[in-house]
């Protein structure tokens, strides 16, 4: 696989259109069928070696075409298939009805499949062209299906699953594995769809890398190839404040420990100096539990106005633990105002759920300076219409919140997505469930900042930090509390 194509994501209309392109170019649509159909079945083959049989459940477009290949090279491989179709067979149409008169072997009616122990179901109901909730017989199958416990195959997506948003449309198969074609799509990696997908495995079927490229968008799977080149630059001379000056805001005396954490995970992440900014009655607890992390008083605006006289401090965390909605928006206009960078998180982000568009005309223009942290909670408090648009996909909720607000936007979850004002967009897929514990916000923001401070552009600061997080949190493994996923942190592998 083209190292290019593996991290790329395309949209189900994105494939339409390569489809198009291929076809134009003289590529033989027929021919990709057949080597998708032909990598199905010898995913069947070497997934389920004891398959007594394979049912394979064919739908009324390309994805029962699919079907339809992977039935004829199973049955010539010697195994034992039963093929059941979706609607009339003979009303296919195009590259499918070719596939379906290569079949030499009866068709049932999808009604008529019955279970049976022992059975591995090839679902080739619907793939990317579905456009609406399932039909009613198709759920019925799938119920049956999941009742009898049988593992299915799914062709390019789970039947059910939205290609584009990784939605349930009424119903899905809840696959061991799925066999994509060239590129990943939403789908597979957005929740549900991620989960129903199984393993995923994306087989090259043939369409020219040039072709792909010339009509996929911004969207990638995050891994460190897109923003390794953004790493910043290990001189050797490295002197601490060249790494950058990092300063977090704590909370109150009762809610000190939320900063600490992001203070110590910045340190960690590479910040040369880490300051915590402290309500002057917090300091003796904050005093109590740092040690390589400095300690500074900020009462009010004032003592920050003053402390942003030292151009060296150019970043900042405020949001974990803050408390005080008033005092954080005041300290983000100053900030603001004094061109600085900010990792904007938690109460930092409720803190202008009245007045989203003051913060964001706070960062408007120039290079951004933003980096917003929100869980799908706090999204909402700033971008109330684009949380209730059912119709966007997380990863398109997350573009418009980013060119909105003219910030790098961490749209958290199992399925974080990062996303550029640029609409560029990335998938996270590295982050282990236990991953969301208390605190663990906390030291992302802390990672974030850390780049930031560094001289990262927003976006890869905050898409790095996001695969870091994901990272320590699996070597810091099950079980883990946010102290052991800092204490697990690690440095940039710079190769590859
Ligand atoms: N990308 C590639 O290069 C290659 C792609 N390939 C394969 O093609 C697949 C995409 O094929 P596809 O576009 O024909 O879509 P597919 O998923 O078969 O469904 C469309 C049909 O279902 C219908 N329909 C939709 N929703 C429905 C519903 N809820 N309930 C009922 N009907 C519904 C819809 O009808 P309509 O909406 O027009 O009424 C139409 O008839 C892709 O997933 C991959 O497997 C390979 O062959 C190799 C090359
Ligand atoms: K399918």
């Amino acid at each position: 696989m083209h190292k290019d194509l593996d991290t790329l994501i395309i949209t189900p209309e994105e494939m339409g259109r390569i489809d198009r392109a291929a076809a134009a170019s003289g590529l033989s649509g027929y021919g990709l069928m057949e080597r998708a159909g032909q990598a199905v079945a010898a995913a069947a083959l070497r997934r389920f070696p004891g398959a007594l049989r394979f049912a394979v459940l064919c739908g009324p477009g390309n994805n029962g075409g699919d079907g339809y290949v992977a039935a004829r090279a199973l049955q010539e491989a010697g195994a034992a298939v039963a093929v059941h179709a979706l609607g009339d067979p003979g009303s296919l149409k195009g590259d499918a009805a070719t596939a379906f008169k290569a079949f030499d072997g009866t068709v049932a009616p999808l009604a008529a499949y019955g279970p049976r122990p022992g059975d591995v179901v090839i679902d080739a109901l619907f793939g990317a062209g579905l456009s609406r909730d399932l039909p009613e017989e198709a759920v019925r199958i799938i119920e049956a299906v999941r009742d009898s416990v049988l593992p299915v195959l799914a062709v390019d997506l789970p039947s059910g699953i939205d290609g584009r948003t990784g939605a349930v449309r009424g119903d899905a198969f809840a696959a061991a594995a799925t066999v994509t074609f060239m590129c990943r799509k939403p789908g597979h990696l957005l929740l549900p769809g991620r989960t129903l997908c199984g393993e995923v495995e994306v087989f090259d079927i043939g369409i020219p890398a040039r072709i792909l490229a010339g009509h996929a968008g911004h969207m990638r799977v995050n891994t460190p190839a897109v923003w390794r080149i953004a790493l910043p630059v290990e001189t050797g001379a490295t002197h601490k404040y060249v790494r950058g000056h990092l300063a977090v805001f704590s909370g109150p005396a009762t809610a000190t420990g939320a900063a600490r954490l992001s203070a110590s995970a910045g340190l960690r992440a590479g910040a040369g100096l880490v300051t915590v900014l402290s309500p002057p009655e917090a300091l003796a607890a904050n005093a109590a539990h740092l040690t390589a992390v400095m300690l500074k008083p900020v009462g009010g605006p004032d003592d920050l106005a003053v402390l942003l006289d030292d151009e060296r401090l150019k970043t900042f965390v405020l949001g974990p633990g803050f408390g005080d909605f008033g005092k954080a928006r005041t300290y983000v206009r100053e900030i603001a105002g004094r061109g600085r960078r900010l990792v904007l998180d938690a109460d930092g982000i409720s803190a202008f759920r009245d007045e989203p568009d003051a913060l964001f005309r706070l960062f408007a223009g120039g290079e951004p300076r933003l980096v917003l942290t929100p869980h799908d909670g706090e999204f909402a408090r700033l971008f109330p219409d684009l949380a209730e648009d059912a119709g966007l996909s997380k990863i398109e909720r997350a573009q418009k919140a980013a060119a909105r607000s003219h910030a790098a936007v961490i749209l958290k979850g199992a399925d974080t997505v990062i996303a550029a004002p640029d609409g560029r967009a990335l998938v996270n897929a590295n982050a282990p469930p236990w991953l969301a514990t208390a605190g663990s916000g906390d030291v992302l923001a802390g990672i974030a900042g850390a780049h930031l401070a560094q001289g990262m552009p927003a976006f890869e600061a905050a898409a790095s930090a996001v695969w870091r997080h994901g990272e320590a949190g699996r070597a810091a493994g099950e079980g883990m509390t946010a102290e052991d996923l800092v204490g697990a942190l690690r440095g940039f592998d710079r190769t590859g």
